[in-house]
């Protein structure tokens, strides 16, 4: 199922619906309800301490706590006077059944976690302001103390201390073993070194009305039946000429590979004909490539228009210099191109067209943005949005994982493996989504649906090849990352 994103603000805009329809505490039952079913699957063993903070988050975790009992475990609660109504209702709820609620210290933990089997993380959620106040500080720090002495730790929606709308290094903040997160993911739990502290992310989507999630949501996370649908297919009376013919526009002496890898991606990413065209010679990568070495382009580009224009371009890849240049007048051709590497410049902000997918990585894209990366990597997602208000078309701002921005459509990819973090691999999915433009997606299609397959046969490839992954390795996997893809398209 495709999952939502939502902002703290989006949350609390569904919390407030669900307020006024009278719903809010039945949600809150079926979170904690799944919440409990978690620890129940990853934790069975031994004593519960569930510590529950002042706010909703703390609310989930009493309920948790009710949950738990009523299964049989043994369970230790420590918390912080409630502030919201349903907190303290479910406090009372928890004392009703024999819970015993004692209050939230340093030393009182400590105690506790001695004997405990895992612990559960409510202290704060989505409603957390950094900075952290000092006491709550001091009970993060002597909970991943216990961590480290060996009792696992499971999250409530987002680990304690960590901002769900930003991917920053939060601390101090809780690490979580697993966090269980509440109707939508949260920016925090997918990028940097926020996602690393929340272990391994379960997404609970709760019912509630329909709609109402996604119409808060501001992106989505596509699963790979979203992606297969929007995958070309072809009919038996397919040929080469209407598979996509393809040129990649790159390469300079020194830098020429990139663009031979990008031919290579077009190719097995299914385009037709592909073509390198360059000022260097192009190594020979494989023999179902075209090559033409040129001149100059101030020669070569009229002379190309010429002939007749391809299906699809992609160019900047190793070019060199000269790339802006080249991509003026290249955009001036009207036809779906991806700009990538050197023909990621500024200067080029507002002279492409829709049919433009441009692929910044976090530095390109700081560069692109006038700011600095760690400003892109803070917010990968509200980079993304500038970046596409500033180019048009659809970016892809690569990273793992990589974030599709098109007009009203913002999405995050899934899966990769670091050993992706090879040079190359961005000149591979520039290939890549240059054969999608080719064989007719549109350029936000493409951007999803290329992003994914890169992916795909970036995991397959790590199977084999570890960290030691080399781009030609994710080329050769793309076919069957294709057919893994097509596997889970629903039927036509
Ligand atoms: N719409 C949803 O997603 C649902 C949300 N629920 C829960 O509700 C949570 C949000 O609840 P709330 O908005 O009440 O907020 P939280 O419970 O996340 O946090 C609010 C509490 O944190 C304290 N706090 C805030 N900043 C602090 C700081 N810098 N230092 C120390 N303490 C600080 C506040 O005083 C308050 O007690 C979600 O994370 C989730 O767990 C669930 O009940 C189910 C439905």
């Amino acid at each position: 199922m495709s999952e939502f994103i939502l902002s703290p603000e989006g949350a609390r805009r569904v919390d407030a619906r669900l307020e006024r329809a009278g719903l809010l505490d039945l949600t809150m039952e079926e979170a904690g309800r799944a919440v409990a079913d978690a620890v129940q699957a990853s934790f069975p063993d031994g004593p519960v301490l569930v510590l529950a903070g002042g706010g909703a988050n703390g609310g989930d975790a009493l309920v948790v706590a009710r949950q738990l009992l009523a299964l049989g475990r043994t369970v230790r609660v420590l918390a912080q006077p409630g502030k919201h109504p349903l907190t303290r209702l479910n406090r009372r709820r928890l004392r009703a059944v024999g819970g015993e609620v004692r209050p939230l210290q340093v030393a009182a933990l400590r105690r506790a976690a001695a004997s405990a089997g895992v612990l559960v993380d409510g202290l704060l959620g989505t409603g957390f302001v950094p900075p952290l106040r000092p006491a709550l500080a001091e009970l993060i720090g002597a909970l991943n103390a216990t961590r480290r002495a060996g009792v696992p730790v499971l999250s409530i929606d987002v680990p304690s201390g960590v901002e769900a709308a930003s991917a920053q290094e939060p601390e101090p903040s809780v690490r979580a073993d697993v966090t269980v997160t509440l109707m939508g993911l949260k920016t925090a739990l997918l990028f940097g070194e926020a996602a690393t502290r929340a272990g391994r992310v379960t997404l609970v989507p709760l019912r509630v009305p329909p709609g109402w999630v996604r119409e808060e949501a501001f992106a989505t996370r596509p699963d790979d039946a979203a992606v297969a649908a929007r995958l070309p297919v072809r009919t038996s009376g397919a040929h080469k000429g209407t598979a996509g013919r393809v040129w990649i526009v790159g390469g300079h002496p020194g830098t020429v590979g990139a663009a031979a890898l990008a031919g290579l991606g077009a190719l097995r990413a299914g385009a037709g004909l592909v073509t390198v065209h360059s000022l260097a010679e192009v190594p020979l990568v494989t023999p179902e490539l075209m090559v033409q070495r040129h001149v100059d382009w101030d020669q070569a580009l009229p002379a190309l228009r010429a002939v007749g224009l391809p299906d699809a371009v992609a160019l900047g890849m190793g070019l060199g210099p000269e790339a802006v240049r080249v991509a003026r007048e290249v955009l001036t051709w009207g036809i779906p191109t991806v700009l990538d590497a050197d023909a990621l410049h500024p200067e080029l902000a507002g002279q492409g067209h829709p049919e433009c997918l441009w692929t910044p990585h976090p530095g390109e894209a700081a560069r692109l943005l006038g700011t600095r990366t760690a400003d892109v990597t803070r917010d990968p997602l509200a980079a993304a949005r500038r970046l596409q208000t500033l180019l048009g078309g659809t970016v892809v701002l690569k990273g793992g994982p990589s974030v599709v921005a098109s007009a009203g459509a913002l999405s995050v990819s899934r899966g990769g493996h670091p050993g992706m973090a090879s040079g190359g691999m961005g000149d591979t999915l520039s290939g890549i989504l240059a054969a999608l433009l080719g064989q007719g997606l549109s350029a936000a299609d493409a951007g999803v649906a290329g992003v994914r397959l890169h992916a795909r046969a970036g995991e397959r490839a790590a199977s084999t090849h570890g960290y030691g992954l080399i781009a030609t390795d994710v080329s050769d996997q793309l076919g069957a990352a294709w057919l893994d893809l097509a596997a889970d398209a629903p039927p036509p």
